[in-house]
């Protein structure tokens, strides 16, 4: 298995590039943690070596892909999705085939590997089930054989696409349920560094920034991966934006003090009924939420919607590596041969969801019947 390479930029360069027309802002561009290069190559922000490091891993195996989804080089539900997608590229680019039908077998392949890396984001096999579906549609096409992987590549390029929009579309209407001087509590990652751009639970933040509405953002630190306090409170200090880094057992004195008037998280998969995957602690949050009757909101594009898993029992939820609890820095924080429990993800009822924001608008309860309209 080749070793990507990695094109390391210097620490001072900054996540956001100032871009011409916001001049004197920090919201300017925002670096893409998923970026297909002009010379055809995936390029992953190393989400790992964040706050301290900006490194772009350049991948030209599908195997490289599969690992830096496994290893969480890149993560989020949408950005998994996006970089699966360029990962069947990147495998279908690399076999020699011969006739179509070899062609697509080999897609459908790379689309099934690539679905094993990591289980709960339902985003991973909603983009791959994109991908094999347009390879079926062009291998029934007069399309020459040579030319079947730039047409399936675009396909690609307009998941990755399309989700910027979806995301700023989600954050026009969570914004509505915001106003200036609100203090908002967010968990984990769900900003850009998750997505194409915008992220989802972070996109009204964005967008309120951008307008001018003061908002206050509690940002968990996360454990144990800390992507709260690693990235988001990385990600919204450089857009400018306020933001106070709390751990995870903070939470409950920052609502009781009354610094709180919503919750916004993002997600890794919603049920049919409305129940909730995402980050280990959401769940807790959430009953945090109710006790002191607080709004808790839950943002995502329908993809995350899977419609096909009932309800929240039946989502697999991911248990990753011990060491991700037992080490921190490099040292060792709890003793040899200690037992863990490590869930990468919690489920919480939908009960507790005061609504869920897509980019086709606000849903409510009863979500068994509010989530299918969403999609007529
Ligand atoms: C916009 S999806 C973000 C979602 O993904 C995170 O999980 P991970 O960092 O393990 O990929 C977390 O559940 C976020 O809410």
């Amino acid at each position: 298995m080749t070793n990507p390479t990695s094109t390391t930029t210097s620490q001072e360069h900054p996540l956001y590039v100032e871009s011409s027309e916001n001049s004197g802002h920090t919201t300017g561009e925002q670096l893409q943690s998923v970026r297909w290069s002009e010379d055809d190559v995936l390029e992953l922000l190393d989400q790992r070596a964040l706050p301290n490091e900006i490194n772009f891993l350049r991948l030209t195996d599908v195997q490289d892909v599969w690992q830096a989804i496994y290893d969480m080089v890149v993560r989020g539900a949408p950005a998994i999705g996006i970089t699966a997608a360029y990962g069947v590229i990147i495998g279908i680019r690399n076999d020699q085939v011969v006739q179509v039908e070899e062609w697509l077998r080999q897609v459908e392949q790379h689309a099934a590997y690539l679905a094993t890396s990591r289980p709960t984001a339902v985003n991973l096999f909603w983009a791959l089930d994109r991908m094999t579906a347009r390879a079926h549609e062009l291998a029934n096409t007069e399309v020459p054989l040579e030319q079947l992987n730039e047409q399936l590549l675009q396909e690609a390029i307009a998941i990755h696409r399309e989700d910027e929009e979806i995301c700023r579309q989600i954050g026009e209407h969570a914004l509505t349920l915001f106003s200036d001087g609100m203090g908002i509590l967010t968990h984990c990652n769900a900003g850009g560094l998750a997505t194409a751009k915008y992220g989802t639970a972070l996109a009204p933040i964005y967008l309120a920034k951008e307008r001018g509405i003061s908002l206050k953002v509690f940002a968990d630190e996360t454990r144990p991966v800390l992507q709260g306090a690693r990235l988001t409170a990385f990600e919204l200090q450089q857009a400018g934006v306020d933001v106070t880094l709390i751990c995870d057992n903070m939470a409950a004195m920052v609502m009781q003090k009354g610094w709180v008037q919503a919750v916004i998280v993002g997600t890794d998969r919603v049920a049919a009924n409305g129940d909730v995957a995402n980050k280990i602690g959401t769940y807790g949050l959430a009953v945090l939420a109710k006790a002191h009757n607080i709004p808790f909101y839950v943002a995502c594009p329908i993809s995350t919607i899977d419609l096909n898993t009932p309800s929240g029992d039946l989502i697999p939820i991911e248990e990753r590596h011990e060491k991700e609890i037992t080490e921190a820095f490099g040292k060792r924080t709890a003793p040899e041969h200690i037992q863990v429990f490590n869930p990468a993800f919690d489920v919480t009822p939908n009960e507790l969801v005061t609504a869920i924001i897509t980019e086709r608008g606000i849903v409510k309860s009863p979500y068994h019947i509010s989530l299918k309209e969403i999609f007529e």
